[in-house]
This record gives C-alpha cells, sequence and structure tokens, in this order.
C-alpha cells in the first residue's frame, strides 16, 4: 500500500518563487492500494503528481564541497549503466542529474538561505540554520514511499533560490552534500551511507587545482575560503562520518617522506560490520591483518610504490575492517592483479573493476585509491540495492506462507 499526497490547490506554473514548505499547498492524502500492481498517477491543476508502488533505495553521501561528490557520482551511475543527465527541458542550473536507475539531489536545494540572505545573517551554507531540514525530511520520505516532490533548487550560478522541479521516485535515490546525516529523521531513511572525509592539505591541494585552474580564483582567496568554513565544517559536518556504513579517507602518503605535493596518496576504505546487505571486502584472508606491497611481476611501479594493508580495527565505537591503498599505479590494466587478490567485491563478472576503472580513466583519482574504492563502493551499492529488491519481492511469498 502507498500513501500519495496529491496538491490540490495551486499550479505548479503559476509559482515565480519556490514554496517555502508544502505548506504553501493543500493537501490531501489518498491511499493507493497497490496489491493491483497498477502504478497510479494522477495530473491535478497542471502539476504531474505520481505515485509508485516501489519503494526507491535512498544512499546518503557526506562531503565538503570540492571534495569529489560530484566524481564518485559519475563512477557510481556508470556502474548502473547509462548516462546520468540533468532534467530534461528543466532549469539548465539545476543540480540533479537522472539516469534510468538513479537520481542524484544535491543538498544544497534545501539551502533556506540564498547567498545574499546567509550573507545578511552571517551564516555558512554549512550552518543548519541556512537549510530546510523539515522540507528535506518530508520530501526525502515521499520519494521513498514512491511520491514524486517539487523539489527546490538552489542556483550556484545566481546564488539564488530558483521555483521547484519535479522529481519523481527512483529507483535509487541518492541525496549528496553537505548535510545527508546531520537530520537524524534524514538519517534514518538511508538504506546506505558514504563519507568522503578528505585530510585538510589534500583538499586544499584539490580546491587550489580546480578553483585557480578553473574558476579563476586566487590562492589567497582559497585559503580565506577554506578558513572561513573550517569551524561550521567541524561542527557540523565532519561528525556526520561517525553515522557512516563507509567512510573513504584521504590522506597524504607515507611513502615519501614530509611529502607536502599532495600528489601521491594513502585512502583507506573503512567499512562498518553488521550493515544489512553489505559485506565489507577484503584482501587474502577475512578478518587477518595482511600488509602487501604487491609490486614486481605483475604490478609495474615506479617511485615511491604501492602499499595495501587490510584489517580489522574500530571507528567511533563501531567495528569496521579497514582496507588501504598508499601510492598509485602506472598500468592501469595491471589492476586486474589487485583484483584478482580481494574478495567479496560484488563484480558480476572477472575484471569488473579494472573494466570500470579503465573506463573512466580520465576521471580523478582513476591511479590510486580514491578511483579504486569509489568503484568498489559503487560496486557494494548495486548489489545492496539487488539485494533489497529481491528480499521485497520474496516478503509477501514468506508472509503467505507463514
Ligand atoms: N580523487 C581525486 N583525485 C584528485 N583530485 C580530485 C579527486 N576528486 C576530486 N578531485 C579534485 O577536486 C575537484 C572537485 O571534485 P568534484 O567536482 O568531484 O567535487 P564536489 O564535491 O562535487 O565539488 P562541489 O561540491 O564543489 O561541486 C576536481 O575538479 C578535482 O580537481
Ligand atoms: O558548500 C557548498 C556546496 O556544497 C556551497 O558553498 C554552498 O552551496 C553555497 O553555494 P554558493 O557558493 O554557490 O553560494
Amino acid at each position: 500500500m502507498a500513501i500519495c499526497t496529491v496538491y490540490t490547490a495551486q499550479s505548479l506554473n503559476s509559482i515565480s518563487t519556490p514554496p517555502k514548505t508544502h505548506l504553501g499547498f493543500s493537501q490531501k492524502q489518498v491511499i493507493f492500494y497497490t496489491n493491483t500492481k497498477r502504478k497510479p498517477s494522477s495530473k491535478r491543476y497542471g502539476t504531474e503528481i505520481s505515485c509508485s508502488a516501489e519503494k526507491t533505495v535512498v544512499i546518503g553521501l557526506a562531503a565538503d564541497s570540492g571534495c569529489g561528490k560530484s566524481t564518485f557520482m559519475r563512477r557510481l551511475t556508470s556502474v548502473f549503466g547509462g548516462a546520468a543527465e540533468p532534467p530534461k527541458g528543466g532549469n539548465p542550473d539545476s543540480n540533479t542529474l537522472i539516469s534510468d536507475t538513479t537520481t542524484v539531489i544535491c543538498l544544497d536545494d534545501y539551502h533556506s538561505l540564498d547567498r545574499t540572505g546567509r550573507k545578511e545573517k552571517g551564516v555558512t551554507a554549512l550552518d543548519p540554520r541556512a537549510n530546510n531540514f523539515d522540507l528535506m525530511y518530508e520530501q526525502v520520505k515521499s520519494i521513498k514511499d514512491g511520491v514524486a516532490v517539487d523539489k527546490p533548487i538552489y542556483n550556484h550560478v545566481s546564488g539564488l533560490l530558483d521555483p521547484p522541479e519535479l522529481i519523481k521516485p527512483p529507483k535509487i535515490l541518492v541525496i549528496e552534500g553537505l548535510h545527508p546525516m546531520y537530520d537524524a529523521r534524514v538519517r534514518d531513511l538511508l538504506d546506505f551511507s558514504i563519507y568522503l572525509d578528505i585530510s585538510n592539505e589534500v583538499k586544499f591541494a584539490w580546491k587550489i587545482q580546480r578553483d585557480m585552474a578553473e574558476r579563476g580564483h586566487s590562492l589567497e582567496s582559497i585559503k580565506a575560503s577554506i578558513e572561513a568554513r573550517k569551524p561550521d565544517f567541524d561542527a557540523y559536518i565532519d561528525p556526520q562520518k561517525q553515522y557512516a556504513d563507509v567512510v573513504i579517507e584521504v590522506l597524504p602518503t607515507q611513502l615519501i617522506p614530509d611529502d607536502n605535493e599532495g600528489k601521491v596518496l594513502r585512502v583507506k576504505l573503512i567499512m562498518k560490520e553488521g550493515v544489512k546487505y553489505f559485506n565489507p571486502v577484503y584482501l587474502f584472508d577475512e578478518g587477518s591483518t595482511i600488509n602487501w606491497i604487491p609490486c614486481g611481476r605483475k604490478l609495474t611501479c615506479s617511485y615511491p610504490g604501492i602499499k595495501f594493508a587490510y584489517g580489522p580495527d574500530t571507528y567511533y565505537g563501531n567495528e569496521v575492517s579497514v582496507l588501504e591503498m598508499d601510492g598509485q599505479f602506472d598500468r592501469l590494466d595491471e589492476l586486474i592483479y589487485v583484483e584478482s587478490h580481494l574478495s567479496n567485491i560484488s563484480t558480476k563478472f572477472y575484471g569488473e573493476i579494472t573494466q570500470q576503472m579503465l573506463k573512466h580513466s580520465d576521471f580523478p583519482g582513476s591511479s590510486n585509491g580514491t578511483g579504486l574504492f569509489q568503484t568498489i563502493v559503487g560496486l557494494k551499492i548495486r548489489d545492496l540495492y539487488e539485494q533489497i529488491v529481491a528480499a521485497r519481492a520474496a516478503a509477501p511469498v514468506a508472509a503467505a506462507k507463514a
């Protein structure tokens, strides 16, 4: 059974500014009995309302700005096949990406204060007071329940809140941004959560690379913007990693003493134990502690080489398994050698990780642990989704037998 909320008072087309909350509309709840397997939908006052019987699987991806969320999303959607694109015919500045299976929404769209509003109130976008968590919760819940929503858009070009866009329930909804795990109500809606933990040194190097080269910012302004965000980052963003099912931690290398170039990276994949539908990846032998230097006959390594490590640990009081890679690959096709020593990777055929990495060799991080672990997490999410769907399909049968 699905409960669909239908908005009846106002046409979407007549709204020139986004509704502050759903309360701008009059709502009525319609209960659809979905054992008929029909997908009910209706059109009211020019606003398409759709309601699906299938529950959407919701994934949360948290990270600070410029920490590789978009790159990760491109790797994830590629695992499911089909390109992810902004909604057709919609706002050209939409932050949403839609593919056959996934819809990725950016939580910046729930900023309650626009750029001027934040400046006037002296708050950053990371401050919860600049974000509408009630609306975020209501809308993510609606989508999870199979109900389309009119989601606001934060326009990064103008710094304004644009009129909303319709988001229909996909098979997989990814909510990415600063706060997917900040609000307990939103957190509880997540079927799986990921935190990209980029150390300050590395974040700085990436920001300089992008904001100086692509956005014309000066070194001083980049430094100032990182410093200005830091207190709120520490207070509101960083603590979310304790809730994540998987953390990808990116640190400077330990292979080069006192390295300050930030080109060679040490990356950790921290995987929580005991998460439903998720079995952590392991190297050689599950639960053992392993150190492995794969360089030699089957893997070409130039200075400073490559080191893998694997073993159990605790993270914020939780039992975890940690897989670590320090260094970078010279030849991506040789990654198959490393892949063949990893287990629980949820591939559908031998060499799928290597194939994905080769396919996107132009993405940032393809020669190191960031690309490798993002690809692995993408495959684990596909596996999690398939297990959830299979469990739901089996549930009525089990209930009928009981
Ligand atoms: N794994 C990586 N290795 C090296 N550089 C990277 C990596 N991931 C991201 N970067 C750098 O960081 C920049 C930002 O990456 P990306 O756009 O994926 O981040 P984002 O979190 O989506 O950013 P924003 O939220 O600001 O849009 C890239 O242009 C690139 O320079
Ligand atoms: O943290 C951010 C995105 O993750 C941005 O700083 C925030 O959304 C504000 O955007 P803009 O700088 O375009 O006004």
